[in-house]
Protein backbone atom coordinates (compact mmCIF):
# COMPACT_ATOMS: atom_id res chain seq x y z
CA UNK A 1 0.00 0.00 0.00
CA UNK A 2 1.48 3.39 -0.98
CA UNK A 3 1.96 5.44 2.18
CA UNK A 4 3.44 8.37 0.35
CA UNK A 5 1.49 9.50 -3.07
CA UNK A 6 3.02 12.70 -5.12
CA UNK A 7 1.26 14.08 -7.79
CA UNK A 8 2.20 16.67 -10.38
CA UNK A 9 3.95 18.61 -7.45
CA UNK A 10 5.23 21.94 -8.83
CA UNK A 11 6.90 25.01 -7.20
CA UNK A 12 6.96 28.35 -8.85
CA UNK A 13 8.50 31.59 -7.72
CA UNK A 14 5.38 34.09 -9.11
CA UNK A 15 5.56 36.04 -11.73
CA UNK A 16 8.12 33.24 -13.26
CA UNK A 17 7.40 31.11 -15.52
CA UNK A 18 9.58 28.09 -15.64
CA UNK A 19 8.76 25.99 -12.31
CA UNK A 20 11.72 24.78 -9.71
CA UNK A 21 10.23 21.89 -9.36
CA UNK A 22 8.12 20.94 -12.27
CA UNK A 23 5.44 17.94 -12.34
CA UNK A 24 6.92 15.81 -9.63
CA UNK A 25 5.35 12.48 -9.56
CA UNK A 26 6.09 9.37 -7.55
CA UNK A 27 4.57 7.05 -4.78
CA UNK A 28 6.49 5.09 -2.17
CA UNK A 29 5.29 2.14 -0.47
CA UNK A 30 4.87 0.97 3.45
CA UNK A 31 8.41 0.17 4.29
CA UNK A 32 9.94 1.47 0.99
CA UNK A 33 12.67 3.86 0.17
CA UNK A 34 13.37 5.73 -2.44
CA UNK A 35 16.32 8.11 -3.13
CA UNK A 36 15.67 11.82 -4.98
CA UNK A 37 19.13 12.17 -7.09
CA UNK A 38 20.28 15.07 -9.71
CA UNK A 39 22.60 17.90 -9.80
CA UNK A 40 22.79 20.79 -7.33
CA UNK A 41 20.51 22.88 -7.99
CA UNK A 42 17.87 19.98 -9.56
CA UNK A 43 14.92 20.94 -6.68
CA UNK A 44 15.73 18.01 -4.65
CA UNK A 45 15.75 19.79 -1.54
CA UNK A 46 12.89 21.99 -2.98
CA UNK A 47 10.78 19.25 -3.12
CA UNK A 48 11.23 17.93 -0.02
CA UNK A 49 10.90 20.94 1.89
CA UNK A 50 7.16 21.57 0.36
CA UNK A 51 6.40 17.83 1.41
CA UNK A 52 6.92 19.14 4.74
CA UNK A 53 5.18 22.76 4.39
CA UNK A 54 8.97 23.66 5.15
CA UNK A 55 9.11 26.14 1.66
CA UNK A 56 10.42 29.53 1.70
CA UNK A 57 7.09 31.88 1.77
CA UNK A 58 7.33 33.04 -1.57
CA UNK A 59 7.15 29.64 -3.14
CA UNK A 60 4.27 28.59 -4.35
CA UNK A 61 3.19 25.06 -4.64
CA UNK A 62 0.82 23.08 -6.60
CA UNK A 63 -0.06 19.38 -6.99
CA UNK A 64 -1.03 16.83 -4.34
CA UNK A 65 1.37 14.79 -1.78
CA UNK A 66 -0.94 12.57 0.07
CA UNK A 67 0.57 11.09 3.38
CA UNK A 68 -1.52 8.08 4.48
CA UNK A 69 -4.07 9.48 2.37
CA UNK A 70 -3.95 13.03 4.10
CA UNK A 71 -3.42 15.47 1.85
CA UNK A 72 0.08 17.80 2.68
CA UNK A 73 -0.09 20.73 0.08
CA UNK A 74 -2.08 23.93 0.74
CA UNK A 75 -3.18 22.57 4.31
CA UNK A 76 -2.66 25.09 7.44
CA UNK A 77 -0.11 24.28 9.86
CA UNK A 78 -2.12 22.35 12.10
CA UNK A 79 -2.32 19.74 9.64
CA UNK A 80 1.33 19.87 9.07
CA UNK A 81 2.04 20.27 12.61
CA UNK A 82 0.54 16.81 13.56
CA UNK A 83 2.12 14.99 10.85
CA UNK A 84 5.64 16.54 10.65
CA UNK A 85 7.93 15.20 13.51
CA UNK A 86 5.11 12.64 14.65
CA UNK A 87 4.38 10.65 11.48
CA UNK A 88 7.06 11.92 9.60
CA UNK A 89 10.95 12.70 10.73
CA UNK A 90 13.12 14.82 8.60
CA UNK A 91 16.97 15.16 8.72
CA UNK A 92 18.93 17.68 6.98
CA UNK A 93 22.40 17.66 5.93
CA UNK A 94 23.52 20.48 8.13
CA UNK A 95 22.80 19.44 11.59
CA UNK A 96 24.22 22.75 13.06
CA UNK A 97 21.69 24.69 11.19
CA UNK A 98 18.68 22.48 12.26
CA UNK A 99 19.90 21.92 16.57
CA UNK A 100 19.32 24.93 18.45
CA UNK A 101 23.12 25.72 19.98
CA UNK A 102 21.24 26.93 22.69
CA UNK A 103 19.68 24.24 23.98
CA UNK A 104 21.27 20.90 25.33
CA UNK A 105 20.82 18.16 22.87
CA UNK A 106 18.43 16.41 25.50
CA UNK A 107 15.99 18.74 25.35
CA UNK A 108 15.73 19.08 21.97
CA UNK A 109 14.92 15.24 21.53
CA UNK A 110 12.37 15.43 24.46
CA UNK A 111 11.11 18.29 23.07
CA UNK A 112 8.68 16.51 20.52
CA UNK A 113 8.23 13.77 22.51
CA UNK A 114 5.96 16.34 25.26
CA UNK A 115 4.57 17.89 22.01
CA UNK A 116 3.28 15.24 20.00
CA UNK A 117 3.05 12.51 22.74
CA UNK A 118 2.04 14.20 25.77
CA UNK A 119 5.40 12.67 27.40
CA UNK A 120 6.04 14.46 31.04
CA UNK A 121 9.60 15.55 31.10
CA UNK A 122 11.04 12.63 33.06
CA UNK A 123 9.89 10.70 30.80
CA UNK A 124 10.86 12.15 27.57
CA UNK A 125 14.40 12.19 29.19
CA UNK A 126 14.83 9.01 29.47
CA UNK A 127 13.19 7.97 26.15
CA UNK A 128 15.70 10.96 24.60
CA UNK A 129 18.64 8.81 26.26
CA UNK A 130 17.57 5.63 25.24
CA UNK A 131 17.64 7.17 21.67
CA UNK A 132 20.75 8.41 21.61
CA UNK A 133 21.72 4.52 22.48
CA UNK A 134 19.66 3.08 19.23
CA UNK A 135 21.78 5.94 17.36
CA UNK A 136 25.10 4.39 19.07
CA UNK A 137 26.24 7.52 20.65
CA UNK A 138 28.10 6.62 23.51
CA UNK A 139 27.55 7.25 27.36
CA UNK A 140 24.00 8.66 26.38
CA UNK A 141 23.51 9.44 30.28
CA UNK A 142 25.97 12.36 29.84
CA UNK A 143 25.98 13.27 26.49
CA UNK A 144 21.87 14.38 27.03
CA UNK A 145 22.86 17.27 28.85
CA UNK A 146 25.44 18.89 26.50
CA UNK A 147 25.18 21.50 23.56
CA UNK A 148 25.83 20.65 20.46
CA UNK A 149 29.02 22.81 19.93
CA UNK A 150 30.57 20.24 22.54
CA UNK A 151 29.94 17.04 20.28
CA UNK A 152 31.65 16.39 16.79
CA UNK A 153 30.01 16.61 13.75
CA UNK A 154 28.98 13.19 13.31
CA UNK A 155 27.62 12.99 16.42
CA UNK A 156 25.42 16.20 16.21
CA UNK A 157 24.19 14.07 13.03
CA UNK A 158 23.38 11.06 15.42
CA UNK A 159 21.20 13.77 17.73
CA UNK A 160 18.93 14.51 14.74
CA UNK A 161 18.54 10.80 13.74
CA UNK A 162 17.49 10.47 17.57
CA UNK A 163 15.27 13.60 17.09
CA UNK A 164 13.77 12.90 14.03
CA UNK A 165 13.24 9.22 15.39
CA UNK A 166 11.53 9.89 18.55
CA UNK A 167 8.25 10.09 17.60
CA UNK A 168 8.72 7.10 15.91
CA UNK A 169 7.37 7.96 12.27
CA UNK A 170 6.65 5.94 9.43
CA UNK A 171 8.75 8.13 7.03
CA UNK A 172 12.04 9.64 7.56
CA UNK A 173 13.22 12.25 4.63
CA UNK A 174 17.02 12.51 5.03
CA UNK A 175 18.74 14.98 3.09
CA UNK A 176 21.62 14.87 2.15
CA UNK A 177 22.33 13.29 5.92
CA UNK A 178 25.99 12.17 5.33
CA UNK A 179 27.38 14.82 3.04
CA UNK A 180 29.39 17.18 5.16
CA UNK A 181 31.38 14.68 6.90
CA UNK A 182 34.34 13.00 6.19
CA UNK A 183 34.73 9.64 4.79
CA UNK A 184 34.62 7.24 7.85
CA UNK A 185 32.17 9.21 9.46
CA UNK A 186 29.70 8.73 6.69
CA UNK A 187 30.26 5.22 6.22
CA UNK A 188 29.28 4.97 9.82
CA UNK A 189 26.14 7.22 9.60
CA UNK A 190 25.40 5.13 6.17
CA UNK A 191 25.49 1.71 8.36
CA UNK A 192 23.60 3.38 11.15
CA UNK A 193 20.68 4.79 9.00
CA UNK A 194 20.43 1.13 7.02
CA UNK A 195 20.16 -0.49 10.66
CA UNK A 196 17.84 2.17 11.77
CA UNK A 197 15.36 1.52 9.05
CA UNK A 198 15.08 -1.79 9.77
CA UNK A 199 14.70 -1.46 13.58
CA UNK A 200 12.55 1.22 12.96
CA UNK A 201 10.49 -0.16 10.18
CA UNK A 202 10.99 3.46 8.49
CA UNK A 203 10.05 4.05 5.17
CA UNK A 204 12.75 6.33 3.89
CA UNK A 205 13.26 9.41 1.31
CA UNK A 206 16.50 9.89 0.88
CA UNK A 207 18.16 12.66 -1.28
CA UNK A 208 21.60 12.78 -2.33
CA UNK A 209 23.74 13.58 -5.05
CA UNK A 210 26.15 10.39 -4.05
CA UNK A 211 25.04 7.81 -6.54
CA UNK A 212 26.99 4.77 -4.13
CA UNK A 213 24.50 5.98 -1.24
CA UNK A 214 21.56 5.17 -3.43
CA UNK A 215 22.58 1.49 -3.71
CA UNK A 216 23.15 0.73 -0.62
CA UNK A 217 20.03 2.40 0.77
CA UNK A 218 17.31 2.94 -1.31
CA UNK A 219 15.33 0.13 -3.52
CA UNK A 220 13.95 2.83 -5.83
CA UNK A 221 15.53 5.87 -7.42
CA UNK A 222 14.09 9.20 -9.25
CA UNK A 223 16.53 10.75 -11.33
CA UNK A 224 15.28 15.10 -11.57
CA UNK A 225 17.43 17.17 -13.70
CA UNK A 226 16.00 21.33 -13.53
CA UNK A 227 12.97 20.49 -11.25
CA UNK A 228 11.74 17.49 -14.15
CA UNK A 229 11.51 13.87 -13.44
CA UNK A 230 14.12 12.30 -16.18
CA UNK A 231 14.58 8.39 -15.06
CA UNK A 232 12.59 6.50 -12.10
CA UNK A 233 13.51 2.73 -11.95
CA UNK A 234 14.85 -0.01 -9.19
CA UNK A 235 18.05 0.97 -7.62
CA UNK A 236 20.18 -1.90 -8.42
CA UNK A 237 18.84 -2.22 -12.35
CA UNK A 238 19.29 2.18 -12.65
CA UNK A 239 23.06 1.81 -11.69
CA UNK A 240 23.81 -1.47 -13.33
CA UNK A 241 22.00 -0.58 -17.03
CA UNK A 242 20.97 3.33 -16.92
CA UNK A 243 18.53 4.09 -19.90
CA UNK A 244 18.29 7.78 -19.80
CA UNK A 245 21.38 9.82 -21.44
CA UNK A 246 21.37 12.28 -18.12
CA UNK A 247 21.12 9.07 -15.44
CA UNK A 248 24.10 7.60 -17.83
CA UNK A 249 26.30 10.92 -17.36
CA UNK A 250 25.32 11.05 -13.71
CA UNK A 251 27.01 7.50 -13.11
CA UNK A 252 29.77 8.71 -15.57
CA UNK A 253 30.27 11.65 -13.49
CA UNK A 254 30.90 9.80 -10.41
CA UNK A 255 33.86 10.17 -8.01
CA UNK A 256 35.85 6.90 -8.05
CA UNK A 257 37.65 6.20 -4.36
CA UNK A 258 40.89 5.37 -6.41
CA UNK A 259 40.93 8.66 -7.36
CA UNK A 260 44.19 10.59 -6.12
CA UNK A 261 43.06 13.37 -3.69
CA UNK A 262 44.17 16.15 -6.38
CA UNK A 263 41.69 14.88 -9.14
CA UNK A 264 39.26 17.49 -9.84
CA UNK A 265 36.05 16.35 -8.78
CA UNK A 266 33.91 14.80 -12.00
CA UNK A 267 30.99 16.33 -13.34
CA UNK A 268 28.78 16.37 -16.32
CA UNK A 269 30.27 18.39 -19.40
CA UNK A 270 28.35 22.07 -20.01
CA UNK A 271 25.81 23.88 -18.13
CA UNK A 272 22.17 24.12 -18.10
CA UNK A 273 20.70 26.71 -20.38
CA UNK A 274 17.50 28.03 -19.16
CA UNK A 275 16.24 29.05 -22.61
CA UNK A 276 15.90 25.38 -23.23
CA UNK A 277 13.15 24.83 -20.57
CA UNK A 278 10.62 26.30 -22.52
CA UNK A 279 8.90 22.58 -22.71
CA UNK A 280 9.57 22.48 -26.64
CA UNK A 281 12.45 20.22 -25.96
CA UNK A 282 14.47 18.16 -24.07
CA UNK A 283 15.40 19.93 -20.88
CA UNK A 284 18.96 18.07 -21.33
CA UNK A 285 19.36 18.71 -24.79
CA UNK A 286 22.36 21.07 -24.82
CA UNK A 287 24.56 18.64 -23.04
CA UNK A 288 23.27 15.31 -24.13
CA UNK A 289 25.40 13.24 -26.06
CA UNK A 290 22.92 11.24 -27.83
CA UNK A 291 20.71 13.65 -28.90
CA UNK A 292 18.15 13.08 -32.21
CA UNK A 293 16.64 16.13 -34.01
CA UNK A 294 13.05 14.59 -32.27
CA UNK A 295 14.46 16.23 -29.01
CA UNK A 296 14.87 19.56 -30.16
CA UNK A 297 10.97 19.19 -30.93
CA UNK A 298 8.83 18.47 -27.79
CA UNK A 299 9.70 17.84 -24.59
CA UNK A 300 9.20 14.02 -24.26
CA UNK A 301 6.53 12.16 -22.57
CA UNK A 302 7.06 10.61 -19.65
CA UNK A 303 6.93 6.46 -20.48
CA UNK A 304 6.93 3.43 -18.74
CA UNK A 305 9.44 0.97 -20.73
CA UNK A 306 10.68 -2.46 -20.14
CA UNK A 307 13.67 -1.46 -17.02
CA UNK A 308 12.28 1.99 -15.86
CA UNK A 309 9.76 4.97 -16.29
CA UNK A 310 12.01 7.86 -18.26
CA UNK A 311 11.56 10.49 -20.78
CA UNK A 312 13.56 10.45 -23.61
CA UNK A 313 12.81 10.56 -27.27
CA UNK A 314 15.56 7.29 -27.70
CA UNK A 315 12.77 5.40 -25.85
CA UNK A 316 9.49 6.37 -27.14
CA UNK A 317 8.77 3.27 -29.37
CA UNK A 318 9.76 0.92 -26.59
CA UNK A 319 6.97 1.81 -23.98
CA UNK A 320 3.67 3.46 -23.47
CA UNK A 321 3.12 6.91 -22.74
CA UNK A 322 1.49 7.12 -18.99
CA UNK A 323 -0.27 10.18 -17.32
CA UNK A 324 1.95 9.41 -14.48
CA UNK A 325 4.01 12.64 -14.57
N1 LIG B 1 13.14 30.88 -2.40
C1 LIG B 1 13.63 30.69 -3.63
N2 LIG B 1 13.38 31.58 -4.62
C2 LIG B 1 13.85 31.38 -5.87
N3 LIG B 1 14.60 30.33 -6.25
C3 LIG B 1 14.88 29.40 -5.30
C4 LIG B 1 14.42 29.53 -3.95
N4 LIG B 1 14.87 28.46 -3.24
C5 LIG B 1 15.57 27.71 -4.11
N5 LIG B 1 15.59 28.25 -5.34
C6 LIG B 1 16.24 27.70 -6.55
O1 LIG B 1 15.62 26.46 -6.84
C7 LIG B 1 16.55 25.56 -7.43
C8 LIG B 1 16.50 24.23 -6.73
O2 LIG B 1 17.05 24.36 -5.43
P1 LIG B 1 17.26 23.11 -4.45
O3 LIG B 1 17.86 23.64 -3.19
O4 LIG B 1 16.01 22.34 -4.33
O5 LIG B 1 18.34 22.26 -5.26
P2 LIG B 1 18.99 20.88 -4.86
O6 LIG B 1 18.73 19.95 -5.98
O7 LIG B 1 18.54 20.45 -3.52
O8 LIG B 1 20.52 21.25 -4.87
P3 LIG B 1 21.62 21.13 -3.69
O9 LIG B 1 22.09 19.72 -3.76
O10 LIG B 1 22.65 22.12 -4.10
O11 LIG B 1 20.92 21.49 -2.42
C9 LIG B 1 17.90 26.26 -7.36
O12 LIG B 1 18.18 26.79 -8.63
C10 LIG B 1 17.70 27.34 -6.35
O13 LIG B 1 18.50 28.46 -6.63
Amino acid sequence: MSLLVVDRLSITVPGVSLPLVDALSFALDAGGSLAIVGESGSGKSLAMQALLGLQAPELRVQGSARFNGRELVGVGEATLNAVRGAQIGFVFQDASLSLNPFLPVGLQIAESLQVHRGASRAAAWQEAQRLLDAVRVARPGQRLAQYPHELSGGMRQRVMFAAALACRPQLLIADEPTTALDATVQRQLVDLLRDLRRDFALSLLLITHDLGLVGELCEQTLVLYAGRQMEVGASASLLRAPQHPYTQALLRARPSLTDDVDTPLPAIPGALQRAQLDGRRCRFIGRCTQAMAECDGAEPAWRVAERSALRCHRHTSSGKTTSGE
